[in-house]
């Protein structure tokens, strides 16, 4: 087991007072490196200098001595024999002459002559303070006394003693000793002098200048002076040319860096994929506009632009040429928009638009136009052209909401509203499509629980021959049961289970529901004929769509050739491989192919030339008014040619009436499908359906 870890001391350490070698040490590491070089060179300078000066004095001192000691002892001789004649005359006036002549010695600073006959006083002469002193037998710094016994003929007069002063040098001794303080002061000074400069030069500047390439790297700044450095060929020289290959290398390294940076920063700010701001900076700038329009007063609006169909577009056509749509999306958006307006994708198919400095919603209403008129133009998308619409809805600020998110909402939910009324389009904001929005979000999340809670089923409609009247087949058409809102056509669920992926689930119940009634009818004696079956586009970029398919067809032992797959224009466009290969696989598996809906959308000649169905489906709107409309009819006719010249049957939906069909028949139109026929029915009621032809027709 561990011993505790006693918890941390948190009370302040006691202030520690460092020793005097650990300030100096914190002196010396505080000091630049020029001030460290002057103070070295000082040290270094000055104190044999110093030694040189004490030396030298000593020296001269030591000479001193020996000179004042001789000069001591010739006055002290001198003095004697000047005293000798005038003492042996006891004349007064010559020996106070005599030691006058000793006092004019500088270094004399008093003088005693003391004779040696009974009664006679000693004299003595100088400086007065020197003799009191000298008298109290004190002892007097730097002066020292000699004393000489005066002689006449063998005889002792008396003697003389003499006071030195010998502080004095002599003029000669002192002029060395300044000669020699100037000339090591000179030498000193010189060699400092030279020395700094050297240093300074050679070392110090140096040093500060690679400093500074050091810290222009830190900063990433541009590069300093260090240029001389480089030159050099000492160590300094390498140095230099180091840091300044290592300033390159990060000089590239910052380069690249800040590329990065700016292309990260971009990616964090604008899309990818169409170069248009993204949501975080459209967002950055709607929330500016607010600030700015609450404190100035004004207005703006929101557009949310939504793709119609682009799933199915994507799908069929692949991501790449989806891509390429959203490209040309994007560019359209921006060469519509007024200069101060942004565009923005949001995710996906969505952009936004921040329609800036807005007076009133007309204006709103006639940039929606502009922008869906724009959208709606043709693209061309590698080889194939291809039109898609827009739907927008539009909140404004600060009349729909007052903060980004809301705007966004309302704008979303409006735009949901342009798209339910028959999208490409626009929709301004209504508070009451909040509820109508929230309503669609509810039916989404019923419709992923419909398969499970098998609420899901297929009606049937028949299909008869234009000719003769006998019921060649039915398509079976999707309904859902919806616990609360009862019996739902395709129209109000089929593109939410598509732009939702469920399309997927329930196209899997749909063929094998369809197959397995298919093979009911027969077992109870029955001849419903060719089972038609509609299979969204998205489907086909899946190859589980054909697999499923035979299962669904071996599992109630069902032919190929009693089964027809509706694919629309759209699966038409198919230019991906996968989609082709796909129907190609159908067409190997024997089953019948008919383009749904032909001619309400853009499908080549070409592609009928390639695939070859066996059955174009004339869209009701052609149909419907063939009587009254010139052009109707020139269509039906048309497909009803182009039909037979390359060898299809032709089915018409939608015929109501008499008229309809009497025109139709006349145009060799093979198979007609509509009310005027029978009405979509569940399976018992197109059994009985069967049953009541069967037994007319006998
Ligand atoms: N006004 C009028 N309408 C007529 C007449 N005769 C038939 N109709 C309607 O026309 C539609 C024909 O189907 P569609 O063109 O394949 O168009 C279908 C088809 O594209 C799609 N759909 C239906 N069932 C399925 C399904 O199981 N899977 C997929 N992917 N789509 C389906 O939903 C569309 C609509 O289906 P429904 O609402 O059942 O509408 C059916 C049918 O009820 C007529 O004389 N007058």
């Amino acid at each position: 087991m561990s011993a505790p870890v006693p918890p941390p001391d948190d009370s302040p350490a006691a202030p520690q007072t460092p020793a005097p070698w650990g300030r100096l040490q914190q002196w010396w590491a505080g000091l630049s490196l020029r001030a460290s070089l002057l103070w070295v060179l000082g040290v270094t300078l000055v104190t044999p200098a110093l030694l040189l000066l004490v030396v030298g004095q000593r020296i001269a001192q030591t000479q001193q001595q020996t000179l004042l000691a001789e000069a001591m002892q010739s006055v002290m001789v001198v003095g004697a024999a000047s005293l000798g004649d005038p003492m042996w005359a006891i004349d007064m006036h010559a020996i106070e002459a005599a030691m006058r002549r000793l006092l004019d010695n500088p270094a004399v600073v008093g003088v005693r002559v003391r004779e040696e006959r009974p009664d006679a006083q000693a004299i003595e002469m100088g400086s007065p303070t020197m003799l009191a002193r000298l008298q109290r037998g004190e002892a007097v710094d730097g002066v020292v006394v000699r004393r000489e016994d005066i002689f006449r003929e063998g005889l002792l007069l008396g003697s003389l003693q003499v006071w030195f002063d010998t502080r004095l040098q002599s003029p000669a001794v002192r002029q060395g000793q300044w000669q020699l303080v100037a000339l090591v002061l000179l030498q000193m000074c010189a060699s400092l002098l030279v020395l700094s400069v050297f240093l300074t030069r050679r070392v110090a500047r140096p040093v500060e200048r690679l400093k500074a390439l050091a810290s222009a790297m830190v900063a990433h700044g541009a590069e300093p002076s260090a240029r001389t450095e480089r030159r050099r060929l000492d160590e300094l020289g390498q140095l230099g040319r180091l840091m300044f290959e290592v300033q390159q290398q990060l000089q590239d390294s910052f380069g690249a860096l800040e590329e990065k940076n700016r292309q990260l920063q971009h990616m964090a700010l604008y899309d990818a994929l169409t170069g248009l701001p993204n949501r975080n900076l459209f967002r950055e700038l709607v929330e500016h506009d607010i600030g700015q329009a609450q404190r100035a007063g004004g207005r703006f609006g929101l557009l949310f632009v939504d793709l119609d169909r682009f799933k199915t577009i994507n799908d069929a056509l692949g991501h790449a040429m989806g891509d390429q749509l959203l490209i040309e999306v994007a560019h359209r958006l921006r060469s519509t928009l007024r200069e101060a307006d942004v565009a923005c994708r949001q995710s996906g198919d969505e952009f936004m638009v921040l329609a800036r400095q807005v007076v009133d919603w007309q204006e709103l209403a006639t940039l929606s136009e502009r922008l869906l008129h724009a959208l709606a133009r043709p693209v061309l998308l590698g080889n194939t052209p291809a039109r898609v619409s827009g739907s927008i809805g539009i909140a404004m600020f600060p009349d729909d909401a007052s903060d980004f998110e809301t705007l966004v909402k309302h704008a979303d939910v409006a735009m949901y509203q342009a798209k339910s009324l028959g999208r490409a389009r626009y929709s301004f904001f209504l508070p009451e499509f909040n509820t109508r929005r929230q309503a669609s979000v509810a039916l989404e999340q019923q419709l992923s629980e419909a398969i499970e809670r098998r609420e899901f089923v297929l009606h049937y409609q028949p299909q008869v021959h234009a000719q003769h009247g006998h019921m060649v087949g039915c398509e079976a058409l999707l309904r859902w049961h919806h616990p609360a809102r009862g019996l739902l056509a395709p129209g109000e669920f089929i593109t939410m289970a598509e732009e939702s992926g469920l399309i997927a689930e329930m196209g899997l119940w749909v063929r094998d529901e369809a197959c397995a009634q298919l093979a009911r009818w027969k077992a109870e004696g029955l001849r419903p004929g060719v089972m038609a079956i509609n299979v969204s586009a998205l489907e086909f970029r899946d190859h589980r769509l054909v697999d499923s398919l035979r299962d669904a067809m071996m599992r109630h032992d069902i032919a190929p050739q009693e089964v027809e797959v509706e694919l629309t224009e759209s699966a038409l466009m198919a230019d991906s491989d996968t989609s082709l290969r796909i129907i190609d696989r159908l067409v190997e598996l024997g089953v019948r192919l008919a383009i749904d809906d032909f001619g309400t959308g853009y499908s080549s000649l070409a592609y009928l030339k390639r695939l070859r169905p066996h059955q174009l489906k004339i869209d009701r709107s052609f149909v419907r008014d063939i009587a009254t409309d010139a052009d109707d009819r020139a269509i039906v006719k048309g497909v009803i040619g182009l039909a037979s010249t390359l060898g299809m049957d032709v089915t018409a939906e939608g015929v109501e009436d008499e008229d309809q069909r009497s025109f139709l028949c006349q145009e060799g139109c093979t198979y007609l499908q509509g009310y005027g026929i029978a009405r979509p029915m569940p399976a018992e009621d197109m059994a009985r359906w069967m049953r009541e032809r069967v037994v007319a027709s006998a």
